[in-house]
């Protein structure tokens, strides 16, 4: 058995994959809220007291653990500020609904206001009308870009100007992946680009 490397009392169950450190569940939850805590303070991202800012809400675990450490570090530092979930529902069949079962359970649970908004209402065509339309083909880069549109669209008929999301380091691998895949590697396509950005 391997032993926490910062209590050395516990037994490690996580090996952090910047530093390759193995941390039992505490330690590793106290690592990470006090990590997002320093990028918040020495970013000034929450500068504005009183200012209500969205959480773009997907009810996956990315933006689920970002509600949460939000509303964690919110009460334990008083940085003043009051989140709004905010969900955008593409309006494709069997994908988006669950998961909005688990925003919708979120908001409660955070005791958050939940905002959701569906590509019909914003654009008048849900994604499963664009593809009957369009066909598969490219309707992810559709989709992508109505998205972060609605989100701005979302946030600013809450008369809110700033948006967290949940976008993690491999996200931001898989996107230079993916702009670089013309120019060293044309074959990759959007799913080896990501098990790449995993490794
Ligand atoms: N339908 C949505 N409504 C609101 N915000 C969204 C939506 N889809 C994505 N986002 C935001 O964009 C971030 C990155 O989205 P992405 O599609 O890469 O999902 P992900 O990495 O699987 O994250 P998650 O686990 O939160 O779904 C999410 O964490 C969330 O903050």
């Amino acid at each position: 058995m391997q032993f926490c490397a910062v209590c050395n009392t516990n037994r490690a169950q996580v090996i952090r994959p910047k530093n390759g450190q193995k941390l039992c569940s505490q330690c590793f939850l106290d690592a990470f809220e006090a990590e997002v805590h320093t990028t918040i303070l020495e970013n000034g991202i929450f500068s504005n007291r009183g200012e209500r800012i969205a959480v773009g809400a997907s009810g996956g675990k990315d933006s689920t653990v970002l509600a949460a450490v939000l509303k964690t570090l919110n009460e334990r530092y008083n940085y003043g500020v009051e989140f709004v979930l905010l969900s955008i529902d593409e309006g494709i069949h069997g994908y988006r609904d669950d998961s909005l079962e688990t925003v919708k359970r979120n908001a409660v649970q955070y005791s958050m206001e939940l905002c959701i908004l569906g590509y019909d209402m914003l654009y008048g065509w849900t994604m499963d009308q664009v593809v009957e339309k369009v066909g598969r083909k490219g309707n992810c880069t559709y989709c992508g870009v109505f998205r972060r549109q609605a989100l701005d669209r979302g946030a600013r008929r809450l008369g809110i100007s700033h948006i967290l999301t949940g976008h993690n380091a491999d996200d931001i691998a898989e996107t230079i992946l993916m702009n670089c895949k013309t120019m060293i590697c044309p074959d990759i396509d959007a799913k080896d680009a990501s098990m790449v950005a995993q490794h």
